[in-house]
């Protein structure tokens, strides 16, 4: 580590490409010791992430049943009318003969030797007979028609989200097999206050509140994150309580990631034995984020991820680095790579001489156009936005990589 640093008191550089170190970090994450699989209720499985495939222990429809309110009949008409069946019914009526037809309600179940339902709307009632024109099949929905029981309906990797826990809930399920990383954060700065208006030489915190959505993003769950001034020691002390705690996939360290006197991320890595694998970033913003982990080789982690404190390089290295590393050990896809993967792009933009620009842009007709007001120390381009533009040195117009951002 301080070789690092004094790589860069001389001017060596040894930030990564942009895109090489976005794709170590899907690499490490995926290397990485996983979080355990658990058995959540589905009540608090909400935003994990399926660890196993999901199977149906029922079809659906379970049983054979009525899409319509009207008459379940069997055999030409007319037919004489002799019951009515509703909706949670336990004790089935008895099965029809050709001539007969019950009274039935949508999604209740149909006798035996039902051919086909006549809607009400279908159907003219006299006394005890009913007529009316039924088609074969029609408004009968058969058991395991849509799904049969025993089909995998979802793979593994899976985001669980609310119609994934309806669907469940439908297949017999009760608990869901997940897997959902824990992360905890360090967010540094004497200079910091975290509520009011911030008095001159103070700084509202920013990353804070930005942080639980990137990681539940991600499909992880951030604990509360600390608040720490710049000190060493508090670092490393607090780095070794996480570690030794043991709770947590990633630890996530925000500011301190420069090359100031108060910038002791990297010291404090090293002090616990932690390994660098992307020391900066080619990028503007965020060019002094980074990634690393305790933990053997063989087996990595916790990962450590660096955030520069400038908010708007922090949430630029939040979708380089802790995104795409964060998914992997979810085991889902990584969020921030979704289609379409590029878009033309409207407007000036000019590529930077060696650093791959992260331009805020909105999706406007098919086209991607810049937002403005994206500098590092700002997130209001970034609140407009709904993905960051990639415009690598050398780049030429229009067709731009995209980097999704959460909406
Ligand atoms: N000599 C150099 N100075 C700087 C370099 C460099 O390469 N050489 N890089 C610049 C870049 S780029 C960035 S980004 C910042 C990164 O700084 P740190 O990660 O060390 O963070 P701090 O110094 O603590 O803060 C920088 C800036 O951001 C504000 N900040 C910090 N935390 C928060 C927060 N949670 N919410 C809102 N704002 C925050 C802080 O007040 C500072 O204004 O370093 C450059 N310097
Ligand atoms: O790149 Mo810094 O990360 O400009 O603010």
């Amino acid at each position: 580590m301080r070789v690092h640093r004094e790589a860069r008191a001389h001017g060596a550089d040894i930030a990564r490409p942009w895109n090489v170190a976005r794709a170590a970090a899907r690499d490490l994450g995926a290397r990485a010791v996983r979080p355990p699989t658990r058995r959540l209720p589905l009540e608090e499985a909400r935003g994990a992430t399926l660890a196993e495939d999901l199977v149906a222990l029922v079809g659906v429809p379970s049983y054979d049943t009525s899409a319509m309110d009207g008459y379940a009949v069997a055999g030409p008409g007319p037919w004489n009318v002799v019951g009515r069946v509703l909706a949670g019914q336990r004790d089935g009526h008895a099965a029809l003969r050709p001539g007969q037809a019950v009274e039935i309600a949508t999604g209740a179940p149909v006798p035996g030797g039902t051919e086909a339902v006549l809607p009400y709307e279908h159907a003219l009632r006299r006394g005890a007979e009913v007529t009316g024109e039924a088609r074969p099949g029609r408004h009968v929905r058969r058991a395991g028609e849509e799904t049969a029981r025993g089909e995998t309906v979802l793979p593994a990797g899976t985001s669980v989200t609310p119609a994934v826990l309806g669907l469940a809930a439908s297949l017999g399920h009760d608990a869901l097999a997940v897997r959902r990383p824990r992360v905890a954060a360090l967010v540094t700065g004497d200079e910091l206050v975290h509520s009011g208006l911030p008095a001159p030489g103070t700084v509202r915190d920013a990353i804070g509140p930005l942080l639980p959505g990137m990681v539940e993003w991600a499909g992880a769950l951030l604990e509360d994150p600390r608040h720490i001034g710049d000190g060493f020691g508090t670092m490393v002390s607090e780095l070794s309580r996480i570690v030794t705690a043991g709770t947590v996939s990633m630890i996530v360290v925000c500011g301190a990631s420069s090359v100031g006197p108060a910038d002791h991320v990297r010291g404090a890595l090293a002090e616990l034995g932690a390994r660098t694998v992307v020391d900066g970033v080619s990028c503007r913003p965020g060019h002094p984020q980074l990634l690393g982990h305790l933990g053997s080789l063989r087996e990595p982690g916790p990962l450590v991820v660096g955030l520069p404190g400038n908010p708007g390089a922090a949430l630029a290295a939040a979708v380089t680095l802790l995104v795409p590393a964060l998914a992997a050990l979810s085991g889902r896809a990584d969020p921030t790579a979704r289609s379409p993967r590029a878009l033309p792009l409207r407007g000036e933009v000019e590529p930077h001489g060696h650093d791959t620009r992260l331009v805020a842009v909105r999706i406007e007709d098919g086209h991607a156009v810049p937002v403005g007001h994206d500098r590092p120390g700002t997130l209001r381009g970034a609140a407009m936005a709904d993905a960051l533009a990639v415009i690598p040195p050398g780049w030429s117009p229009p067709e731009a990589e995209l980097v999704w951002l959460p909406r």
